[in-house]
């Protein structure tokens, strides 16, 4: 162990178990996790160390071993997909394999919106792995509105047939995971025509390749979409259908019916597999900060960098500075944990509702689900290329671990709803709210009773370390953010604009009346999870200071939109900044120890800047000896240099 981590350790002033069992759960829980975690990591399909250095399609090729061999443990282990080990050993892979879509949204679709024969044929198929299916919804042309997806599902009376046909070059479905090489069957969302009349996008079972050699079928061209940013273990892919007939049984029937068309009772039932995935990207956020900041803190402990005093060369981790940029991500990551596990409960109890038949509460669970996907995978992304900045020079490394994850990551901003879509689809609801108060669910009971407060209750350093006092001010900053919103609304169609195009043109405010609100819900959620959690006191010392944190950089990074609501003035902003400094320094003893809580094994990590034992300089060295091009002394294009180097150009 190098010894400034053991020091940073010894110092610390909580039980480090104890929060890793907080975190998750219970002691079982982390026992389990483990026990899953070292069943990977000790097998070397799972290797990762040559990951640059392999071609797209070896990446490609190892996703589909790493695949083989993970269903393989799954089926002695007796591990289900839909399991909480699964997801576990899912996150551990440390890949997205080609197969995910079909476990995540695949299997999800025909158990959510197939009927009880249809999931009687298909589900043991696709959980048997008989057949492996993809989502494939978005097309080149269109995305985000699905209402313009133009893949036709047509119904042939005579032969019960559905005709299904992506006549344009903008109709082909474009994007769909695993769709391009892997999958051999796919739900398709297509616009449902019956007896000549459209009545919008409905799921339906296509068969792609054959289940003998894996050929397309006739009228399917499929391929993948070519190198992306990242998940380059997965193909991505295109699909062209030309005339594909399915049997009417392939119409996934649960809440409407072809033929004699019956409607669902709430149309946006069919979008039900996107929630699910954008409620799991919440949890998702929180880890990967927490890995980030693992890695920018264990580092920034470790390397040491010109003076605070002179003659002394402190660890980057004592400039206040470093501290700023990385205690909020960790207060960030912990917030997020505690949004993910009240999406996680919300979402179950929305399920069991539906599973009675009462489908309103999914307008609540869209607008609150889409809101923070967009907020926690924004805030996220932003934290993660702090941390890498973080890291000075090492942190462009591929030695540092961030581009495996982050390049991943990036793309959570876009796909399951493209982030601003999704805050203005967040924001629909929230304004419907605060038009119609009664109809405010609890996450937004403050406009049930809108109270402009008229001053922030704030005048010492004291007061904002007080939890009612904190969530009061992101309160009224959300509610004067969306009281103004609507007033401006209201006037823009008051003078004749109509409500679409006045809904554009405040858009902007929109967006910030949005975040202002999740941002509220988040502080309110954490400080309460906090307040139900049984801990030690130490414990609860230092988890109060990080929440206190929390709240107060968001106080002081949207410092203008707190003091434009009057409600709060420039000394108290100044107390709030007073505060942070004074928490940074709190935070500092235990920030190693808080990390570690976070509980990474390396070889999740593969991080020569964030491993447990802080050997940075060792490792970096490692790395670099593996670097093909030093496998000879001389490079082979040795040949080209001696040219130029002896102008025989
Ligand atoms: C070093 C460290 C190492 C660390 C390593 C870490 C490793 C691992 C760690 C963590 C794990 C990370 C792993 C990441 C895993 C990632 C998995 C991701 C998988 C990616 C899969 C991506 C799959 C896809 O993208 S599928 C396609 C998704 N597509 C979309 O989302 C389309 C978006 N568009 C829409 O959803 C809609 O069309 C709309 C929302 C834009 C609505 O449009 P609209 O209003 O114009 O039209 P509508 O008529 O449709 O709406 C009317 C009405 O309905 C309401 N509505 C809309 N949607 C819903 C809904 N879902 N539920 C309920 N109601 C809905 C809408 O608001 C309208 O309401 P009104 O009341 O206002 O009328
Ligand atoms: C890695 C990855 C994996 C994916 N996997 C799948 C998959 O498995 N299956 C699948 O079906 N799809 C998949 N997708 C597609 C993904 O879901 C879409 O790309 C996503 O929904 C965004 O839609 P779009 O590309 O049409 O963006 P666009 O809607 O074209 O966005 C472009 C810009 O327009 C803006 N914009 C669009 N509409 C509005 C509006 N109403 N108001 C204001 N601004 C607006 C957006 O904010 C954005 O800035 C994947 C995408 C990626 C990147």
């Amino acid at each position: 162990m190098d010894a400034p981590l053991l020091k940073e350790r010894e110092r610390a002033t909580f039980n480090v178990t104890e929060l890793i069992h907080l975190l998750n759960g219970s002691e079982e829980e982390t026992k389990r996790r483990k026990e899953l975690e070292s069943w990977l990591y000790n097998n070397p399909v799972f290797r990762q160390d040559d990951r640059y250095q392999i071609s797209r399609e070896e990446v490609y090729e190892r996703g589909l071993q790493k695949t083989r061999e993970l269903v393989n443990l799954c089926r002695r282990k007796n591990i289900k997909f839909d399991s909480l080990d699964f997801a576990r050993l899912n996150i551990s892979t440390l890949e997205e394999l080609p197969f995910f879509l079909h476990v995540i949204m695949f299997i999800p679709t025909i158990r959510g919106q197939g009927t009880e024969e249809q999931k009687r044929k298909w589900l043991p198929l696709a959980e048997d792995l008989k057949i492996l299916g993809t989502y494939a919804q978005t097309e080149l042309g269109h995305g985000t509105f699905l209402r313009g997806l133009e893949t036709k599902a047509t119904y042939d009376v005579s032969s019960r047939e559905f005709i299904v046909n992506s006549p344009t070059i903008t109709s082909m479905k474009w994007w769909p995971g695993g769709l391009g090489k892997t999958c051999n069957y796919a739900v398709i969302a297509a616009q449902l025509y019956t007896k000549g009349k459209c009545y919008g996008i409905h799921m339906f079972i296509v068969q792609l390749r054959s289940l003998e050699d894996h050929k397309p079928l006739p009228g399917v061209t499929i391929g993948d979409i070519g190198n992306k940013y990242g998940f380059h273990t997965v193909d991505n892919g295109f699909l062209r259908l030309d005339n594909v007939r399915i049997p009417y049984e392939n119409m996934l029937m649960r809440y409407a019916k072809a033929c004699d068309y019956i409607p669902p009772v709430n149309p946006k039932i069919n979008y039900g597999t996107m929630t699910s995935i954008r409620v799991d990207l919440v949890k998702d956020a929180s880890v990967i900060l927490a890995a980030a900041s693992t890695i920018a803190i264990r580092y920034s402990a470790v390397r040491h960098q010109t003076e605070i005093r002179p003659g002394e060369e402190p660890p980057v981790l004592d400039y206040i500075t470093q501290q700023f940029k990385l205690f909020p991500q960790i207060a960030t990551a912990i917030a997020f944990h505690f949004a993910g596990d009240y999406m996680h409960r919300i979402y179950d109890k929305v399920q069991s509702e539906i599973f009675d038949g009462h489908l309103s509460a999914i307008t609540e669970l869209h607008g609150i689900s889409a809101g923070l996907k967009a907020f926690t995978t924004d805030t996220s992304i932003a934290g993660v290329e702090i941390c890498r900045r973080a890291c000075g020079g090492h942190g462009y490394s591929n030695a540092s671990g961030f581009q495996r994850f982050y390049e991943n990551w990036l793309g959570s901003a876009t796909y399951e709803g493209e982030n601003t879509v999704m805050y203005l689809q967040a924001a629909r609801y929230l304004f419907k709210c605060y038009d119609n108060p009664k109809e405010a669910p609890e996450t937004m009971s403050y406009l049930r009773y809108p109270q402009n407060k008229m001053e922030w209750n704030v005048k010492s350093a004291d007061d904002v370390s007080n939890y009612a006092t904190l969530i009061t001010a992101f309160e009224q900053r959300a509610l004067s953010k969306i009281s103004s919103t609507a007033k401006k609304l209201k006037n823009l169609t008051h003078y004749g604009m109509n409500r679409n195009d006045a809904w554009n043109a405040a858009s902007v405010d929109i967006l910030h009346s949005i975040k202002a609100h999740c941002h509220y819900f988040i502080v309110k959620n954490y400080m309460q999870s906090l307040n139900h959690l049984k801990m030690s006191s130490p414990l609860r010392q230092v988890m109060t200071a990080v929440a206190l944190l929390y709240a107060n950089y968001g106080i002081d990074e949207h410092a203008g939109d707190f003091l434009e609501s009057g409600f709060m003035n420039g000394k108290q902003i100044n107390l709030v900044r007073a505060k942070i400094l004074q928490l940074l320094k709190e935070i500092r003893v235990n920030a190693v120890a808080i990390v570690d809580s976070f509980d990474f094994d390396d070889r999740f990590l593969r991080s020569a800047l964030g491993a447990y034992d802080g050997n940075v300089y060792n490792r970096l060295f490692k790395w670099a000896k593996l670097s093909p091009l030093n496998k000879t002394e001389v490079h082979s294009s040795y040949k080209y240099l001696r040219r130029i180097l002896q102008s025989k150009l």
